[in-house]
């Protein structure tokens, strides 16, 4: 079977500078994985070539059987819908003048999904999903008014209530709290098994990786240096940047 995302050889450059070099990764229909690795290391520009926010200078990205880099407009409108980003930062990445109905539904509505009952429905449904309930306390509220966990739940939502297949989640735990950090990470982990969702979760925290993924795949200079299931590569590193990485992070706790 074809996995639902799979990108090959890929390089992505930056005026000549090279960002991420001949990556290859294969992500299975409900699969979880974390790509970890230094700052800089080029996790965020995979992450935003799949989304179609940078352009590759080579290789190939195929999401459900359609070339992201090359799909024009209705199988552009598809890959939209079916695969969503979420960003390290909510407030930046949520419209500040709307209230969270209107923020979560906004997807539905750029897509042309449902009428207005439809996208009520779907919106409380995404907000049950990210539990945030009872969800009347939350519809009506303005980004200002939540707290930093409850605004990243409200970007989970919005991602959410198109039913995508993929969920680009890009450093969605910093800023945040250890505590609120553990509730996002198993909120994904939860999301991926109930929704039968592929998450490719972007992070600096080994721990975290481990906690929310089945598999890694561990970057160093724009490439990837070790992948496999996310505990045994973690217990026994076989390449010496992974078992740096390791170290630093045992060094940390
Ligand atoms: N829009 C851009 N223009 C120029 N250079 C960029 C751009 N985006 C990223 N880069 C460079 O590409 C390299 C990889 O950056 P990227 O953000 O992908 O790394 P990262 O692993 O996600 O790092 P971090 O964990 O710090 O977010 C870096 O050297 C960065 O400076």
């Amino acid at each position: 079977m074809n996995p639902l995302l799979d990108i090959r050889s890929l390089s992505v450059a930056f005026d000549g500078v090279p960002a991420v070099s001949d990556v290859s990764l294969r992500v299975e229909a409900g699969e979880s994985i974390a790509l970890v690795g230094g700052s800089g290391a080029g996790k965020s520009t995979v992450a935003r070539a799949v989304a179609g926010l940078v352009t590759p200078t080579a290789g190939s990205i195929v999401f459900d059987g359609i070339d992201v880099t090359t799909a024009r407009g209705r199988q552009r409108r598809q890959v939209r819908r079916d695969m969503h980003m979420v960003f390290q930062d909510p407030y930046a990445s949520l419209p500040p003048g709307l209230r969270v109905r209107d923020i979560v539904a906004e997807p539905m509505v750029i897509h042309g999904l449902g009428d207005r009952a439809e996208r009520r429905d779907a919106t409380v449904a995404a907000l049950d999903a990210v539990h945030l309930t009872p969800t009347d306390r939350y519809l009506d509220r303005f980004p200002h008014e939540l707290s930093g966990g409850q605004r990243q739940r409200v970007a989970f939502a919005r991602a959410l209530v198109t039913r995508p297949r993929l969920l680009l989640a890009d450093e969605p735990t910093s800023g945040l709290d250890a505590s609120l950090r553990i509730g996002i990470v198993d909120l994904m982990t939860e999301l991926a098994g109930t929704a039968h969702l592929a998450v490719v979760h972007i992070t600096h925290d080994l721990a975290l990786a481990e906690r929310s993924c089945e598999n890694i795949a561990v970057m160093q200079a724009g490439r990837i240096v070790e992948t496999g299931c996310a505990k045994e590569v973690l217990a026994r590193p076989r390449h010496a940047y992974t078992a740096a990485l390791v170290a630093a992070a045992s060094g940390a706790h």
